[in-house]
């Protein structure tokens, strides 16, 4: 086994410089472009909550407000009752002092409370408004994107916003108000000594500028190979199969090894840089003590304050300089959580999936006649289809073939509507579709397609998707018309088993045959098969391949195959080239025309001989 090399790994100038400068870029490609617009847009959110916010604001100033009198009406105890020696008054003064402090508790848990409450019914919000958005979206939305960068959206930025609504805000608000406070106070008590208090503050402001000028972007530096390890380990877990097959564990490891050397390396610098914050304001809290209490001192002797002014002076410089800390923390986190809005903002402004036509038509039934004349379509601006013509009567097969790339899929994508044909039409029962409503179009259609996809959930409720009033019966005959019935007869919870997201512990045969089963039930008009049968083993493919034959009994069906043997008994045959059709007909006549598709069926012949 290896082991980790440890040798000397925590130097600084080890610290790959090429990284952070390319994280600083990284940075500024992360910064909300319209942060105005962003933070006005949150607002918008909030100010649906007025009342709250309010009640939020006024326990911000009420808490601001009592950690400021807190140390005053110390002082003022010192003054009144410990230097005079006259302790009569100081039960009172101990009483209100108990009273301030609980009201401070109080309105701070209250803050708390109501800002809890705002954050979550804005993420609520945003969260329901993405994931609606995410099902009026185009298929061409999510085949533009990666599924990891759409689920960030729904997670990890909402969940920022939360985090920063909840804590950032709040925070923002009662240091700035503490600050403004403090520094009204002190200069009402003594000017002088107000000067000496900040005497420590430009040197803290360097010492902190020159700490975070090199944590913030190691930070970074260690979220983002955090990330890199996190999303290797991920791909490994779940590509475990392959690395076996392929014998790729030592090089996996090595690869792994590299990675976790990365995050060490950055993790160990940022955060022993970022330990020494507290360390260096510590330190300057002693410095402007000591300051307070010599300064104070002499001014206190020469009567020109008390002594109570100089305990007021010490406590509200310690209030004083966490503030200023904290502001410069929050405000990193607000503007990344205003970038994440921004990214949350743009997929719920992205343009929906085109609306149908005001008279589009609602088909109660169909009888399956297509008719595609001259059809062209272009994925933005790459031609794609060019003059596809043909056409598909009532209860027909018709199948595609032809090299990967052909644009096989791409007419699926133009009979479903999840793209738009840019030139010529198509036509179900001689109405073009666009004049169709796309929801009433797709109810008369099922699809079985090569990557089965089963939900998390038990074997009946994945077929009854096909037909969500079916009863019990009817999804037990769809099951046995697509011959798992017996299949799932003999699983311990029957028809009640449980289907994890990745449909473990099922063949991917017995997935086909499951999401046969729900075609079946749907019972359409119109059947898209694609690629149905690959990857099985011959027992189940010959069920499959009868499933499928009874499935495709009087519907119009529409099959993509690679394996020729598959669509031999297809009452048409579509064979594309370059995204045209260069041949059609039936099997025996393609063959005995000895062009492109015989081409085709021979080189399958030898590679499978
Ligand atoms: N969403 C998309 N955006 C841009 N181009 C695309 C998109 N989908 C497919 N293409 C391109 O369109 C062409 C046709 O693709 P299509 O998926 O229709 O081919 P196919 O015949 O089904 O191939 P395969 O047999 O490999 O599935 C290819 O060149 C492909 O790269």
């Amino acid at each position: 086994m290896r082991t980790a090399p440890f040798k000397r790994p925590f130097q600084y100038d080890k610290i790959p410089i090429d990284d952070l400068r390319l994280q600083q870029e990284r940075d500024k490609t992360n910064r909300a472009r319209n942060t105005a617009g962003t933070v006005k847009r949150i607002w918008s959110y909030l100010a649906r909550q007025k009342g709250t916010l309010l009640l939020v604001i006024l326990m911000v100033l009420i808490s601001s407000a009592m950690s400021l009198a807190g140390p005053f009406m110390v002082g003022m105890a010192v003054d009144d009752f410990i230097v005079t020696q006259e302790p009569s008054g100081l039960g009172m003064l101990l009483v209100w002092l108990l009273i301030i402090y609980i009201l401070h508790s109080l309105s701070l848990f209250l803050q708390n409370y109501w800002m809890v409450g705002i954050a979550q019914n804005t993420v609520y919000s945003l969260r329901e408004e993405l994931f609606q958005q995410f099902h009026r979206l185009p298929i061409s939305f999510f085949d533009k994107r990666q599924h990891g960068e759409l689920m960030s959206r729904i997670t990890n930025d909402i969940d920022n916003i939360n985090n920063t609504l909840n804590q950032s805000v709040i925070q923002i608000f009662t240091s700035v108000l503490t600050l403004v406070g403090t520094v009204v106070v002190m200069l009402l008590l003594s000017p002088l000594l107000t000067l000496i208090t900040m005497a420590t503050i430009p040197v803290m402001f360097m010492a902190i500028r020159w700490i975070t000028k090199r944590t913030g972007p190691l930070y970074k530096l260690q979220q983002h190979h955090l990330g890199e390890l996190n999303g290797y380990v991920e791909e490994t877990v779940s590509g475990q199969h392959i690395i076996k097959t392929f014998s790729q564990e030592e090089r996996v490891i090595g690869e792994f090894q590299e990675r976790n050397e990365n995050l060490q390396h950055s993790g160990f610098w940022a955060q022993v840089f970022a330990g020494f914050i507290p360390k260096v304001m510590n330190m300057l809290n002693f410095l402007s003590f000591g300051l307070i209490g010599l300064a104070g001192g002499i001014l206190a002797i020469q009567d020109v304050i008390t002594v109570g002014v100089i305990v007021i002076f010490t406590e509200y410089a310690r209030q004083f300089t966490r503030p200023l800390n904290e502001l410069s923390n929050q405000f990193n986190i607000l503007l990344s959580a205003v970038a994440g809005a921004e990214r949350v903002f743009n997929i719920i402004d992205t343009k929906q999936e085109e609306t149908d036509e005001k008279d589009a038509l609602t088909l109660d039934g169909t009888q399956g006649h297509f008719e595609f004349d001259h059809v062209s379509f272009a994925y933005e601006k790459t031609p794609i289809l060019k003059g596809i013509s043909f056409t598909a009567e009532p209860g027909q097969t018709v199948a595609f073939v032809g090299h990967t790339g052909a644009g096989k899929t791409t007419i699926i994508n133009l009979i479903s509507r999840f793209y738009n044909y840019d030139n010529g039409v198509i036509k179900l029962d001689g109405v073009d579709l666009k004049h169709i409503r796309r929801s009433s179009l797709r109810r008369h259609m099922a699809f079985v397609l090569q990557d089965a996809f089963l939900f998390h959930a038990t074997i009946r409720e994945n077929i009854r998707y096909g037909r969500l009033d079916a009863t019990d019966d009817a999804i037990m005959e769809a099951a046995k018309d697509a011959n798992v019935h017996d299949f799932i007869k003999r699983l311990p919870n029957g028809y009640d088993t449980m289907l994890d997201q990745s449909g473990s512990g099922i063949s991917q045969g017995q997935k086909q045959l499951i999401t046969i089963a729900r075609a079946i039930l749907a019972d359409p008009s119109i059947l898209i098969l694609d690629e149905a049968t690959s990857n099985i083993d011959t027992v189940t493919e010959l069920k499959i391949q009868d499933a499928l034959k009874r499935l495709m009994k009087g519907r119009t069906s529409f099959v993509i195959a690679h394996r020729l043997n598959t669509i031999q008994e297809a009452d048409k045959i579509i064979m594309l080239e370059h995204g045209e059709i260069v041949e059609q007909g039936s099997h025996e006549a393609l063959i005995a025309s000895r062009g492109r598709y015989y081409a085709l069926h021979q080189q399958q012949l030898k590679e499978h001989a």
